[in-house]
Parts: structure tokens; sequence; C-alpha cells
């Protein structure tokens, strides 16, 4: 397994190029499955979960020619087989993605539950509720989600109890292709929501709505390839300025989208950063240490959970004492224990880290526990007073297309440590 040695005390400088969003490209890839003739889709991260989906669909029989690094067209006129196998769902579980398209297509898909997860259990009720309301059977059978329906799918009216991001993305996808249409209430209102949406909508779908908690869907009986290019990563972008915000650096973000990020714009300024903003770039300067922020994640449009870890990170090392607090996933603080380890001043009380920041952070060899946790370790990294090892990197690989080449080019010191 990888591992990062980073050398810490450099501010970051320079611009850097944002990729385009895995939690786009993901549903847009697996949207590939509803189209009868092929879809070419551009600014495509190249991140490993890139590189399981693509297995998957593969494996399901859908032909995919990668025409240049962040481009691939995708041909699922003829797929033949409809499961989507434990080993791959285990190493991502947005494979739970293939549901609703298989279903709506060909009337059938199986799908590994996917288990519990690093950072909470995660279940996938409310897909399964939404995709039986539309007329689908569905059991679980030796550890697989089987579902089957004789026909289309049927329109229906559905309440998401708690807003899902991937719960309403597979919906939307099955209800493109149901006969009759679709509302679904509380949806979630994520940026990527709305970029799966305009995919479908450009592939000939009905949906209005997306960005608000009601969509409409009127189905349509079929669907046809694209060209599409995926937004950017709101996330990366966030990762890069919080970087450069806790090194007390200047780094400009290309081909990035501003108003997807609102949320984390306003708190990096409430922690003193000066930031411009044109259509498609977002440049941070940070000329002091950072004033600690109190952050509360929620659903777009507020304070997305993905950016947590890395403003732990900011606060620990920044002036006075701050909150944070998670309330979407239950155990989504597996950093803090490895940045008490780099001694950060931070306590968990629930639902919420305390923290009160410090001068400045040891070097020490911690893990990586999820992706974003695997952010916020190398963020620390960046500003601690003796090296650092960051190992399991494999986890920040699942979303960061090269995040130590992108690092190195802003100035910090950071290699790749290969292992077995
Ligand atoms: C590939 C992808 O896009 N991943 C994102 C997606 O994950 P994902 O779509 O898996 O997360 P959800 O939005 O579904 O989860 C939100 C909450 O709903 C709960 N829930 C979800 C589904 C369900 O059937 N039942 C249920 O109770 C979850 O346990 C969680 O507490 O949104 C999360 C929340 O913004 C992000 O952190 C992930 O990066
Ligand atoms: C939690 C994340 O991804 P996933 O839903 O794929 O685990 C993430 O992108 O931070």
């Amino acid at each position: 397994m990888d591992s990062f040695k980073i050398t810490g005390g450099q501010p970051l400088k320079g611009e850097v190029t944002i990729s385009g969003a895995k939690n786009a490209a993901l549903p847009i890839l697996m949207a590939a499955l509803l189209s009868e003739t092929p879809i070419t889709i551009t600014n495509v991260p190249r991140l490993n979960d890139i590189d399981t989906t693509v297995k998957l669909l593969s494996q399901l029989g859908a032909k995919v020619e990668w025409l240049d690094i962040n481009e691939v067209v995708i041909d699922a006129s003829q797929i033949d087989h409809c499961r989507a196998s434990y080993e791959l769902v285990k190493t991502m579980r947005a494979s739970i993605l293939v549901l609703g398209p298989l279903l709506a297509r060909f009337g059938h898909a199986e799908v590994s539950l996917p288990g519990g997860c690093a950072i909470g259990a995660r279940p996938i009720d409310l897909h399964i509720h939404g995709l039986k309301l539309m007329g689908a059977e569905i059991e679980v059978d030796n550890g697989y989600i089987v579902a089957r329906n004789q026909g289309r799918l049927t329109g229906a009216s559905i309440f998401m109890d708690t807003v899902s991001v991937t719960g309403t993305e597979n919906l939307m996808m099955a209800a493109a292709l149901a006969e009759g249409t679709t509302v679904i209430e509380n949806a979630a209102r994520e940026p990527e929501i709305v970029d799966l949406a305009n995919c479908l909508n450009a592939m000939g779908a009905k949906i209005s709505g997306a960005g608000t908690d009601t969509l409409t869907i009127a189905g349509v009986s079929r669907l046809q390839g694209e060209h599409y290019r995926v937004m950017p990563d709101r996330i990366e972008t966030g990762t890069f300025l919080v970087a450069a915000a806790v090194t007390q650096g200047q780094v400009k973000c290309l081909n990035t989208d501003p108003g997807a990020l609102d949320a984390v714009l306003s708190k990096l300024q409430e922690a003193g950063a000066e930031i411009v903003t044109g259509e498609d770039w977002i440049e941070l300067s940070m000329h002091k240490r950072p004033t600690a922020v109190n952050v509360r994640t929620a659903p777009h449009p507020a304070f997305p959970t993905d950016m947590q870890a890395q403003f732990v990170t900011l606060n620990i090392i920044a002036e006075g004492t701050a909150t944070t607090t998670e309330t979407i996933f239950e155990n989504r603080f597996m950093h803090v224990p490895e940045l008490q380890r780099m001694g950060a001043d931070v306590r968990l009380e629930g639902n919420t880290a305390i923290t009160t920041g410090v001068d400045s952070l040891q070097g020490a060899q911690v893990m990586a526990t999820d992706l974003r946790a695997s952010a916020s370790l190398v963020i620390a990294g960046l500003v601690a007073s003796s090296p650092t090892q960051v190992d399991r990197i494999y986890h920040i690989d699942r979303g960061y297309q090269h995040i130590e080449d992108k690092l190195q080019a802003l100035g910090a010191d950071i290699t790749r440590i290969k292992g077995s």
C-alpha cells in the first residue's frame, strides 16, 4: 500500500487546475446504461473510483473506450449481465447506482448490498422504497438486492424521508425511463444532482426541478447517447483552498465553479481568507493565521460533509476555539485521533469536534481511514513542523486525481512512497 511523505512548512502558491467532479462523473457514467447508443463523457477525473466504475460497466457488457485521459465513450447498447458483484461494490459504494438504470432498461438488476462503511452504516432503504413505489419487486438474496419488474417501471409519487444524494440519483435515473410521471419530494439539491439531470435531459429525458427539493420526471421510452461534460469538482476545489488557507498561501483554482461553493467560501472568508472569484476560477490569499470557525454539515446548500475533515484541520491550527458538527454521517471523525497524534487539541462530544488551535503541529506517521479524512491528514502534514507519513492513501486515490503532483506544483514537499 502506498504512503505519502510530507515535509511541511511551505505556503502553497500558484495555480491548480481542478478535475471533473467524482460525485457527478460516477452517476453520469452509470446513466450510460440507460442509453441505447454510445455516450461520450468529457472532463472525467482519472481516479480509482472511475476505474472501478469502468470495470463494473465492462462486466455488465458495456464497451468502454478512452479517447483521451479524461474523455470516455460508453456503449451500453448490448448488456449481457445485470449483476454488480460484492468485489466491486465493497470497494465503491456508488456501485449501487447501477440499480435504477438496469431495472428501468432491462427489468432486472442484482446488486450486492454494500454493508457498512468507515464513515457510517449508510443504508440504502430509500433507494429500494422508491423503486418499489415504481412497481419493482425487490428482495434480498444471499447478500444481494434482487430487483425485477414486468415491462416498464411506473411513474410514482415519492417522498424521501431523508435527503439522499445517490438515492435521488438512482430514482431519477429509473424514473427517466418509466411509464408516466414521477415526483420526488425532499430530493437532494446538490450541484451533482443538477449535473446528472442536465446530462439525462441532453439524452432525451424530461426532468424539471433539479436543484430544488422537488423533482418532476416525465418518463420517456428511450434515451440516446450524447456528448456531455462533467461539472468541476467542488470538493477538490475546497480541499485546495483549505490547504492554501492553512499554509497561509495564495492559490488560484482554475476550471471550477464558485457558485457551487457558497457555504465553503463564506467559512473561508470568516476564517480570514481573501477570496476573489471569476466565472470559472477562485483565488484565495491568506496573510495571517486563520481564525477558528464553527461548522455544521447539512445537505446542500448548507456546508458539505465532504469538507468537514478539511475544516477540522483548519481549526486545529487556527486562532481560537471552534465546534465542527457532523449531522450527515454518524462516524465521520476518524481523522480526529490521527490529528491528536500530530499534537492537535481536539476532543469529540457526540457529533461535534471541539478544537482549540495550536501554534504548530508535529509530524507523525498517521493512517488514512476514508477519502476526506486522508485529505485532512495531508493538509495537516503541509503545516507540521517535522515530516509526516500518511499511510493507506488508496483512500485518497479514490477521489483525487494526482493530488501529490498538483500539490508539488504549488510548492509542497510531498512524495509518494510505493508500497507492496
Ligand atoms: C458518490 C456520492 O455522491 N457520494 C456522496 C453522497 O453519498 P450518499 O449518496 O451515499 O449519501 P446520502 O446522501 O445517501 O446519505 C445521507 C444520509 O442519508 C442516509 N440514508 C441514505 C440513503 C438511504 O437509503 N437511507 C439513509 O438513511 C445516510 O445514512 C446518511 O446519513 O452524498 C454524501 C452526502 O452529501 C456525500 O458525503 C458523498 O460523498
Ligand atoms: C464519502 C465520499 O464518497 P463515497 O460516497 O463514494 O464514499 C466522498 O466523496 O467524500
